[in-house]
C-alpha cells in the first residue's frame, strides 16, 4: 500500500522552505514512529490559554534540523571541519532527539509511563531505528550519549545555546502570538564558531545572547508556567492518578488499551522491545479518549476532572510569593466538602499548591564566548552587565488552586 513519495521539501510558517537532506533523513521522516510526534502537543495544556499553541513535536523537530543545517553551514563557511558523515549524523541526531516524547510533552512525563525520561526514550528508539537502518545511526547516538569526541556536537544539540532551544522559543513564541520570545536565531547561528572542538559564540553576539535569555525567561513565565496552564496540567496529572486509584480498587474503568498496559506498570522496561512497541502507540489522542470514556463515570473526582478537562472549566489560581497556611488550605477543603458532600480524599483533588522555579541561564556549563583578543572565556566572565548575572537567579512563585465557589475568596 505504501506509495513512493518523492517530496523533499517542507513548507514552514516560521523558517519558509524546510530541505530534506538526504533520502534516508526522509525515511527516517516517514517512520511511524517519527510520524507519531505529529499527534504528539509541543507545550502540553498551554493551549487552553493560548489557543494557537497546538504545534507538535513534528513541527518542533523538523525546525531544530532545518536550524542545524543553517549551523553547519556557517561553521563550515568559518573553516570548521564538519565532514559528511558528521552532517548526516547531526541532522539524525537533532531530528531525533525528542522522539521519546510521550502524550502531552512534559505535562505527563513520568505520570503514564514511569520511570523513564523523555531522553532515555529518545535514545531506545534511536537504537532500534539504528537495527533497521543497518547501523546507519551509530554515529547519531554516539553523539548523542556524550560518546563523541567532539564535544561541540553534543553542544549543538543540547547545551544552553543549543539548536532545541533556538527553534522551539522562535516557534512557540509565533504559534502562541507572544512577540516577546521571537528570538533572532538566524543572527545566533551567525555567531556561532567552534574552538578545540567547543562551541563558542564571538563576542559581537553578546547583546544577541542577552536578548535570548531574556526572552527564554518572559516565555517561561508568560507561557510554559502560565498558572492557569499549571493548574490544568495539575489536573490532568491527577486524572491520572485517580485513574490508578479505581483501577487498583477494581472500580471499572474505561480505556485505550495502551493506557492500561502503562498504568499498571510499576516501570518502563528498558530492555524490553514490547515496551518499546507500545509506547510508540500512545499519543494525545489516547489521552482525549481516555477522557471522553470517563465525562459519565460514576466516580465523581475522575467524572469531574475528565469535564474540567475537556470543556475547560479550570479552577481559581493564585500565583504567591509563600505557600497559603495548612489551616487555610484545610479549611478550603473542609468547605468543598461540605458544599459537595465529599470526603477529604475526593476534595483534595481540586484543592492544592505547589511551587514552580526556573532558571534562565545555568551557571554550570556555561555558554563561552571568543573575545575579540581571540580568548575563550565563560559568558559572565566577559561581561560586567547586571542583567545577565539576574538571569542566573532561580526564580520561584508558590501556586494556590480552588474551585469557585461561592465566597468570593
Ligand atoms: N506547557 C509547558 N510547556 C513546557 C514546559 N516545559 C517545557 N515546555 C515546552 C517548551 C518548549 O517547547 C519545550 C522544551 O522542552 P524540550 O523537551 O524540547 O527540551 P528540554 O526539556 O531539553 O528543554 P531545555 O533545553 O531544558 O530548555 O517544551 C512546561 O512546564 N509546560
Amino acid at each position: 500500500m505504501k506509495q513512493q513519495n518523492k517530496l523533499k521539501i517542507l513548507n514552514d510558517p516560521i523558517y519558509g522552505f524546510i530541505s530534506i537532506p538526504s533520502r534516508e533523513i526522509f525515511q527516517l521522516i516517514e517512520h511511524p514512529y517519527f510520524q507519531r510526534l505529529r499527534r504528539i502537543t509541543q507545550m502540553g495544556l498551554s493551549y487552553l490559554v493560548y489557543p494557537g499553541a497546538h504545534h507538535t513535536r513534528f513541527h518542533h523537530a523538523l525546525g531544530c534540523m532545518h536550524l542545524m543545517q543553517k549551523a553547519v553551514q556557517v561553521l563550515r563557511s568559518k573553516g570548521v571541519v564538519i565532514d559528511d558523515k558528521e552532517e548526516d549524523a547531526l541532522y539524525k541526531t537533532i531530528l531525533l532527539h525528542d522522539i521519546g516524547h510521550g502524550p502531552f510533552s512534559h505535562a505527563l512525563e513520568y505520570k503514564i509511563v514511569k520511570g523513564v525520561t523523555h531522553e532515555q526514550l529518545s535514545l531506545n528508539f534511536m537504537q532500534a531505528l539504528n537495527e533497521e537502518f543497518n547501523g546507519s545511526l551509530t554515529l547519531a547516538i554516539k553523539i548523542f550519549k556524550g560518546e563523541y569526541h567532539r564535544p561541540f556536537m553534543l553542544q549543538l544539540i543540547s547545551s544552553q545555546l543549543d539548536m532545541d532551544r533556538l527553534d522551539y522559543l522562535k516557534r512557540d513564541s509565533f504559534y502562541t502570538g507572544v512577540a516577546e520570545g521571537n528570538i533572532n536565531s538566524t543572527r545566533l547561528i551567525a555567531m556561532l564558531n567552534v574552538v578545540n572542538d567547543e562551541l563558542v559564540v564571538e563576542e559581537k553576539g553578546i547583546y544577541s545572547i542577552e536578548h535570548f535569555l531574556t526572552s527564554r525567561r518572559l516565555m517561561y513565565w508568560q507561557v510554559y508556567l502560565h498558572k492557569t496552564g499549571i493548574a490544568a496540567e495539575h489536573l490532568l496529572q491527577s486524572f491520572f492518578k485517580r485513574l490508578v486509584e479505581l483501577y487498583e480498587s477494581k472500580v471499572a474503568v474505561s480505556l485505550p488499551d495502551r493506557i492500561e498496559y502503562f498504568i499498571t506498570r510499576e516501570n518502563f522496561d528498558q530492555a524490553s522491545a514490547h515496551d518499546l512497541k507500545m509506547f510508540a502507540r500512545l499519543d494525545d489522542t489516547d489521552v482525549f479518549t481516555a477522557l471522553k470514556m470517563n465525562v459519565d463515570h460514576e466516580d465523581f473526582v475522575l467524572r469531574e476532572l475528565s469535564n474540567m478537562l475537556l470543556n475547560r472549566q479550570l479552577l481559581k489560581v493564585k500565583f504567591r510569593d509563600a505557600p497559603v497556611s495548612e489551616k487555610k488550605l484545610n479549611s478550603k477543603i473542609i468547605q468543598l466538602q461540605k458544599q459537595y458532600k465529599l470526603s477529604e480524599d475526593q476534595a483534595s483533588y481540586f484543592v492544592f499548591q505547589g511551587v514552580v522555579k526556573h532558571t534562565a541561564f545555568a551557571k554550570a556549563n556555561p555558554i563561552k564566548i571568543l573575545t575579540k583578543t581571540g580568548k575563550v572565556k565563560e559568558l559572565l566572565k566577559v561581561t560586567k552587565e547586571d542583567s545577565f548575572k539576574a538571569l542566573t537567579k532561580v526564580a520561584q512563585k508558590h501556586y494556590y488552586c480552588h474551585p469557585k465557589l461561592n465566597d468570593n475568596s
